[in-house]
């Protein structure tokens, strides 16, 4: 990919998981650079990752040829309203935006002469190269633009398309927040593990191993569905029947599909409020 000098205003969870990403591919240290309001946490950015660091949200974009919003939503509006006083002319640069619930639009009404936009929703496993990312462009983002911002990503996992601002909420819903999903589906287990009197220890690393070697019998088994997976463990007139059983009769699939669309309608929402 092309090495063009990117600033990420904000390098908290998601903004270290990318610069992380991105530096492993092999993306040239000294063209990178953070901006967060705080002295301190610059200078732990820069120790653990050798990059450039400011606190002036200004400074720091006015050699970026891509800017990287990772801020929370909330605040979006203060720091857009900044770059558009600053009197930089922002319609020379390529600003990719990883805020849940923030289109294109907004981003564009916020900042005179910004065009080149290309929103996108990550996930924190980009901090291990496993991340998965959805994409989309707006109008006034060109084909190269649209290339780095599918190159970047995928320094840290896979990328998909979509064709509109609600097929990102869709995937707000669907992987941005669903690591969370599964790490509290972990903690139940472990909970009812700590009950059964494991050490925590060992508790932790029988979930690691079970999670893993699942989620490889997904990938490695790609003529079966995962229904077929599910069969495979499911004895007749056995101990998975059961458990899956008491899944069932609390309607698992109508709890996922009721906290999928709440995520998805929070992040419609956050599109009005911020
Ligand atoms: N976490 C996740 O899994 C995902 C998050 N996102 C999106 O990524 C964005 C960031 O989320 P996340 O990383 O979790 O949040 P964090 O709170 O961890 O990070 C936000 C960062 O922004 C910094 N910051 C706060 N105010 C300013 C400012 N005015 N100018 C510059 N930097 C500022 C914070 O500094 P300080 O800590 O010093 O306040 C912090 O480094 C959000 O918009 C979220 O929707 C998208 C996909 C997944
Ligand atoms: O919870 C959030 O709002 C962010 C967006 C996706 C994951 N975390």
């Amino acid at each position: 990919m092309q090495h063009q000098n990117i600033t990420f205003i904000g390098g908290g969870n998601m903004g270290k998981s990318l610069i992380k990403g991105i530096l492993n591919a092999g993306y040239p240290k000294e063209k990178v650079t953070v901006s967060t309001p705080f002295a301190e946490e610059i200078n732990t950015l820069k120790q653990t990752f050798g990059i450039n660091g400011l606190t002036d949200n200004v400074e720091a974009v006015k050699n970026a040829e891509i800017v990287v919003m990772a801020v929370k939503p909330q605040m979006m509006h203060d720091v857009l309203t900044q770059f558009a006083s600053s009197g930089i002319d922002f319609s020379k640069k390529l600003l990719i935006s990883i805020m849940a619930g923030v289109t294109t639009g907004r981003i564009a009404e916020l900042v005179p002469g910004l065009t080149r936009i290309v929103r996108v929703m990550p996930n924190t496993p980009a901090l291990i190269g496993l991340g998965m990312a959805g994409l989309f462009p707006a109008a006034g983002a060109s084909e190269a633009d649209k290339k780095f911002a599918e190159d970047l990503l995928g320094c840290c996992g896979k990328t998909v398309w979509v064709d509109s601002e609600e097929g990102i909420d869709n995937i707000t819903s669907l992987s941005g927040s669903a690591p969370a999903y599964f790490f509290l589906f972990l903690e139940c287990m472990a909970n009812k593990a700590a009950e059964y009197g494991f050490s925590e220890k060992d508790a932790r690393s029988m979930l690691e191993q079970v999670i893993l070697g699942s989620a490889q019998m997904v990938i490695n088994n790609q003529d079966k569905s995962i229904a077929q997976l599910r069969e495979a463990v499911t004895s007749k007139g056995g101990t998975t029947y059961e458990a899956l059983k008491v899944f069932n009769e609390s309607n698992l699939n109508d709890i996922v599909s009721r906290a999928l669309d709440a995520c998805k309608k929070r992040a419609e929402e956050m599109s009005k409020q911020f």
